[in-house]
């Protein structure tokens, strides 16, 4: 557990590994969520891959709720954090949101950028309106009144039914984060729309997606692959949004050979 100040921020992250290892990988979270979505992977990956996980502005122990912010500040964040940690070039794993801001940083940063996974994610998500309510009803009724909705979208039916617990703990982990965190990044979702970005990406690429991921459906994911030179597509089978908690196993079998290949 490490703490540091990034522009006028305290972040929240942790370096598990060297920060100088050839396969270093930098996971970055999904909206309503903290890096710990990122441990049954970890868990999954042989000795020589380091991570660097850490919580987005506006969730988790990383500060920020407090003032509005927008998708500049969250690429912004990631690109000081990898300077503080004295990372040079590293994969970046990307979940949703967090997919999105590893692409803002290819935009900005290419030279920190080894290779790229994104994970259930778009250059573009969802619709200005439909963001623009989900903020009302949070800023009206509170992050439970969405949250059952959410769960839908996250996780499959067996695993809604299969591990009742875990639904629980992830529901818990949701309606924890900052209420005007999640705004500001349901609208810094609204306003971005990074689709002229992943033409330009030049590094091996793999972007993955659950099979019945409710929030950003294989459709959508496909779409975004197609527009990446190169880039590799995999569904992950029996997985909704989230794929490090529901099929950290698959993601791992991906993702290892992956970043491991010289
Ligand atoms: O998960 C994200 O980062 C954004 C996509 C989304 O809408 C997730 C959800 O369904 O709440």
């Amino acid at each position: 557990m490490a703490f540091a100040t990034i522009n006028g921020i305290t972040v929240h992250y942790e370096l598990l590994g060297d920060v100088d290892a050839k396969n270093l990988v930098v996971f970055s979270n999904s909206l309503g969520t903290d890096f710990r979505i990122w441990l049954p992977v970890f868990d999954e990956l042989v000795d020589d891959v380091s991570v660097l996980l850490y919580d987005s502005r506006g969730h988790g122990l990383t500060g920020g709720a407090d003032k509005p912010f927008g998708m500049d500040d969250l690429v912004d964040d990631l690109i000081a954090l990898v300077d503080h940690v004295g990372i040079k070039r590293a994969v970046f794993c990307g979940l949703s949101v967090g997919g999105i801001i590893c692409q803002g940083l290819w935009k900005k940063r290419p030279d920190l950028v080894r290779k790229l996974v994104l994970c259930d994610t778009a250059p573009k998500i969802g619709t200005a309106e439909a963001w623009s309510s989900r903020i009302e009803a949070v800023k009206a009724n509170g992050l439970e009144s969405i949250a059952d909705a959410v769960m839908e979208r996250w996780f499959t039916p067996d695993f809604h039914q299969e591990r009742v617990e875990d639904l629980a703990g992830y529901r818990l982990m949701m309606m924890r984060q900052p209420a005007d965190g999640y705004n500001s990044t349901c609208g810094a979702i609204r306003d971005t729309d990074f689709s002229d970005v992943l033409p330009t990406i030049t590094v091996p690429t793999l972007v993955v997606v659950g099979d019945q991921d409710g929030s950003t459906p294989p459709e959508l994911v496909k779409a975004a692959a197609d527009r990446i030179p190169g880039a590799r597509f995999e569904i992950i089978e029996g997985c909704g949004h989230i794929p490090c908690v529901e099929q950290p196993e698959q993601l791992a079998a991906l993702l290892q050979p992956f970043v491991r290949k010289a």
